[in-house]
């Protein structure tokens, strides 16, 4: 095989064998051998499914490859026979390099084994050796963060265990080819940005197949696409032009005679129950209650059109903030180190739930732990890919700004929060010294805030901006009767 490719799929063909009833698998396992002893032609007691249907693809060394299609399509059936988790019924895989595998949930574990027993399987099943796993147990461990489960057997954890155990596996065992099933979407928001951090890391010199049907996913990770429809390759090319193509078709397979897609608000959604939050103020699990719109500010006469439609209904953008934890990951040179982050409202109240589209301002304090010239913090809010959706640092019209050994400093941003699809997004903060282009990073706190969007009027696209005026006038009319 040619040493650019990574993986060689070649007319890959599956038939799964289907039975109607229990019995008949007993039924295939016995009578066929029985009908040939005494001569009658042998019957099948199953019906063929053609999950795969003659696949070819190649996976070059250093791509990440997205495979995306409807449910049933053949996706796992793809990964597994990858893996050599499930062989093929007709033709053939050549993989090139360590395969890791992070596919259905448990499956490479043995239940009844500790999980520490099943890191050393799984990776002496990948070839390393005892010696090597000792010196990377430590960073498995801590990368896993499940304390003192590891020792217990693996049939007694919960499925976000599973895969945080699996994730540090496969993240250690110095795979060249990482094959990924969706499995990403569980877990709690800062062990999957650790997640993606170690991937978008690894990217960029491994190999990777992935599977997801968030197409999202695999514009924004992947260099190659591939879509299959009925076990059969529909399209393979540039991601954006494959999810494009297949979300096209969606569309169209979901859209009975072409059916316009209601946009308008009934009644329940337009007046959900305040009752149901009566403390919203001081409970931070409840969003405020509708109507209870942020305090109005100076630039106020700036807000979307529908602002009153949107805060008094369903699709109002509620957003919860986790409180800042300062043991969160964080890098840095040590010179100086952020003590306190928050999200308030403009009158410098902590805002443990805000709405998007509206007015908020993010406070960092840090203090130097030596004398900083030219001190700057910045943050980022990144999505649950790990794709930064905005950001902003104090570089520009502070340049003379100085710290003393023991100073602190607070820096304030003052910005109308961009509403946010529905999902969990981190903000990063961080402070460093120097200039935008060439700085020393002191303290780098991967994910100082949580946000979680609860609800949106956004559906499409990174984040929603406030539309001033949206306008829908004839240009010209038909006045023939
Ligand atoms: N063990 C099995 N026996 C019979 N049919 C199977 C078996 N495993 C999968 N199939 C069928 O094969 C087809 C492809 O399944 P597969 O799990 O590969 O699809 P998928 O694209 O990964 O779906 P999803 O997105 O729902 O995970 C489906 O119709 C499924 O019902």
């Amino acid at each position: 095989m040619c040493s650019d490719i990574a993986i060689q799929i070649e007319g890959v063909t599956k038939d799964y064998h289907v039975y109607n009833a229990p019995v008949d698998r007993l039924k295939q396992s016995i009578m066929p051998r029985l009908q040939r002893l005494v001569g009658r032609p042998q019957r099948r007691y199953f019906t063929e499914f053609r999950a795969l249907d003659n696949v070819s693809l190649t996976v070059r060394r250093g791509q990440t490859v997205g495979v995306i299609g409807r449910n049933g399509s053949g996706k796992s059936t793809l990964l597994q026979i990858v893996c050599g988790t499930l062989t093929p019924s007709s033709g053939e895989v050549r993989t090139h390099g360590r395969v890791a595998a992070l596919l259905e949930l448990g499956s490479g574990f043995n239940p009844e084994f500790s999980g520490r027993e099943n890191v050393y399987l799984y990776a002496a099943i990948l070839g390393l050796s005892q010696e090597e796993v000792d010196a990377r147990y430590a960073d498995i461990l801590a990368f896993a963060d499940i304390g003192d489960f590891i020792e217990q057997p693996v049939k007694t954890y919960s499925s976000g265990m599973m895969v945080r155990l699996a994730f540090a596996v496969i993240a250690h065992v110095d795979a060249d080819i990482l094959i990924i099933d969706e499995a990403l979407a569980v877990g709690d928001a800062f062990f999957v940005q650790k997640c993606m951090r170690f991937l978008r890391r690894f990217m960029q010199s491994g190999t990777v197949l992935f599977v997801s049907h968030d197409s999202g996913a695999i514009t924004n990770l992947c260099n190659h696409a591939v879509w299959l429809e009925h076990g059969q390759v529909m399209m393979e090319g540039e991601p954006k032009r494959v999810t494009e193509s297949y979300l096209e078709a969606q569309y169209e397979a979901n859209t009975p005679g072409g059916e316009a897609v209601r946009l308008e608000s009934t009644e329940d959604d337009a007046t959900p129950d305040a009752t149901s939050a009566p403390d919203a103020a001081d409970d931070p699990t409840v969003p405020p209650a509708p109507g209870e719109s942020p305090a109005p500010t100076a630039d106020d006469d700036f807000h979307d059109m529908r602002r009153d439609l949107l805060l008094n209904s369903a699709w109002r953008n509620d957003v919860q903030i986790a409180r800042f934890d300062p043991e969160t990951a964080s890098f840095g040179e040590g010179g100086g180190y952020i003590d306190a982050v928050t999200l308030t409202d403009e009158r410098n109240k902590p805002l443990s739930w805000c709405v998007g589209g509206e007015a908020v301002c993010l406070r960092v304090s840090a203090q130097a732990k030596r004398a900083l010239t030219g001190p700057i913090i910045g943050f980022f809010v990144k999505d649950r890919l790990g794709q930064t959706l905005f950001g902003d640092n104090t570089f520009l019209g502070t340049e003379s700004f100085t710290l003393a050994a023991g100073e602190r400093c607070e820096a304030t941003f003052q910005f109308r929060l961009p509403i946010l699809p529905m999902g969990q997004y981190s903000l990063c903060v961080a402070l460093a010294e120097g200039s935008q282009h060439d700085h020393v990073q002191h303290h780098w706190l991967h994910d100082a805030l949580i946000l979680t969007s609860h609800t949106s009027s956004v559906a499409t696209g990174l984040v929603g901006v406030p539309m001033r005026h949206i306008g829908l006038r004839p240009l010209t009319r038909n006045t023939a009767t």
